[in-house]
């Protein structure tokens, strides 16, 4: 139930493929190059098109602009980076991506297993080794925005707290030696690396924590990074880069779906907020390049939803659908009450029973209403309980990770204990405990229990507020405008029960 295979999401060497750029040359005229490009995406979704039903085909991106900064960020890019959420790292690795870039491109492709802080240590090594065996010739990098200790019980139940801290505190990510080592063994001293060792060793110094969501940072007057906006205008061909590390500046390309925490990341590597950070899918639109140091340079490219056969339920609670225009979220709390004993977690009462210790099967719709009963989210109108409400704050829990649903590499219940006791599951533990909140009194934290951090309401409706006030925060390719007609989860089934 909650294992995930690669084969079962993409299909490897189906037309489950990206759009790619045509061939082009300098004769043409803008014009002629756009039409072409035009044409050959069209082909490229008649071909995926007619090769799956709607039903079985993931939402994807189809808007050809997306996936021409794609490409643009591929021309630049020396290393690249693809991020990935580590509760379902599958979900967010295309291997048609993995082959263009280790091989039509000859790049050096990172895997960034990141969120690390939401999944059990033992989980991420063994996701890590799956990704090694599968893909040979990735560098494998584990990261977190926001390093939780693992040695330290987060709730008896089993839910994870909200921590929230005051401060300065990108410059606390578990990961970026790890990814300097990776880029070192890269480029085999073609670049200058050391300003950005030291760099490190400046915010680790000068860390101290942030607010754990990294959504309401305090401005920080560290030093000023060079930013480079990318406009439209920048999405004019060019080849991929001819010369290596040019300038002696090493590019390193930042790919991903949506919500895998790519800002974070970015912000957690420049050790300041320099890209703001949503829980809105879709909300980074154009690419910006940032100097980390004036040897290192990052690309980040708007989140891609890749076509594959990602169940629709799992679409939302990866992140990659924006909950707030989910027009049936019930059949997604159904997957996930059908992978966690989302009622026992949040210690729910069933809304029939007459005693709370009476046993009564579960179906989602319960679930709803005894989390609305116990939220106390009532209908404006027949103050009824608000399952709708109830409904889209579960799935935020889930996909806050508040509500745990990690997905495993296939065999890996039977393989546990192995990876339990795994050395390098120890020494994650030990490097998450060393960056961790234990011990480190001058640090002003603030734990709040789930059930009264889900009452900051503006937080849990800001998605949908955000979304009301322009179109910051709009995913690309589903504009509101149009979302009835549009909206791929019309074509979710009813709740079961
Ligand atoms: N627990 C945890 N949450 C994270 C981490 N990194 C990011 N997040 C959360 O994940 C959500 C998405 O983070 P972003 O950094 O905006 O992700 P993104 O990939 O840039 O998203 P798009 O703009 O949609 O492409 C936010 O709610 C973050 O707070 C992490 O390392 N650990």
């Amino acid at each position: 139930m909650l294992e995930l295979d690669i084969q079962e999401v993409y299909q490897p060497g189906s037309v489950l493929d990206f759009p790619r750029r045509p061939p082009w040359s300098y004769e043409m005229s803008k014009e002629q190059l756009m039409s072409q490009e035009e044409r050959s995406f069209q082909e490229y979704l008649g071909k995926i098109h007619g090769a799956f039903t709607s039903e079985k085909l993931s939402y994807f991106e189809h808007n050809l602009e997306t996936w021409r900064q794609l490409w643009r960020v591929l021309e630049m890019s020396d290393i690249v980076l693809l991020i990935t959420d580590v509760r379902h790292p599958v979900v967010n690795f295309p291997p048609a991506l993995y082959e263009y870039v280790t091989g039509e491109l000859g790049l050096a492709l990172v895997l960034v297993l990141n969120k690390v802080d939401l999944a059990p240590p033992a989980l991420v090594v063994a996701w890590k080794h799956y990704f090694h065996q599968h893909f040979p010739q990735l560098h494998i990098v584990l990261f977190t925005s926001f390093p939780r200790d693992p040695r330290i019980p987060q709730d008896r139940s089993g839910v994870l707290k909200k921590s929230r801290r005051r401060g300065r505190g990108w410059g606390r990510a578990l990961g970026p030696e790890q990814l300097l080592r990776a880029c070192e063994a890269i480029t085999s001293g073609k670049v200058d690396l050391s300003s950005w060792q030291e760099k490190i060793a400046r915010d680790v110094a000068g860390a101290t924590w942030g607010n754990g969501s990294g959504e309401e940072e305090e401005e920080d007057d560290g030093p000023a990074v060079l930013v480079e906006q990318q406009t439209d205008s920048t999405m004019e061909p060019a080849g991929p880069t001819q010369e290596r590390y040019k300038d002696g500046v090493v590019t390193i390309g930042c790919v991903g779906f949506p919500n895998v925490g790519k800002s974070s990341l970015i912000n957690g590597l420049v050790g300041r907020k320099v890209v703001s950070v949503s829980r809105t899918p879709g909300h980074t639109r154009y690419f910006q390049t940032y100097f980390l140091t004036p040897s290192v340079k990052l690309c980040d490219c708007p989140g891609l939803i890749f076509p594959s056969l990602l169940p629709k339920q799992l679409q939302v609670l990866a992140g990659i659908y924006p909950i707030a225009q989910i027009q049936e979220p019930y059949t997604a709390v159904g997957y996930l009450a059908s992978r966690i004993p989302v009622q026992v977690l949040l210690h729910l009462r069933h809304p029939e029973a007459e005693h709370p210790s009476a046993e009564h099967p579960w179906c989602a719709w319960d679930i709803c209403e005894a989390w609305a009963e116990k939220r106390g989210y009532k209908t404006a109108r027949a103050a009824r309980n608000d399952v709708y409400r109830a409904a889209n704050s579960l799935l935020r829990l889930a996909l806050d990770g508040r509500l745990s649903l990690c997905f495993h590499p296939p065999g890996y219940a039977q393989q546990k204990g192995t990876w339990e006791s795994h050395p390098e599951t120890m020494e994650l533990v030990a490097l998450q405990g060393r960056v961790g909140p234990a011990g480190d009194e001058e640090e002003e934290e603030e734990e709040e229990e789930l059930s009264s951090s889900c009452e900051e309401e503006g937080e849990e409706d800001r998605d949908a507020d955000e979304e009301g006030e322009g179109d910051e925060d709009t995913p690309t390719s589903a504009p509101r405008s149009s979302l009835a007609s549009r909206n791929p989860y019309t074509m979710l089934g009813e709740d079961e029960c």
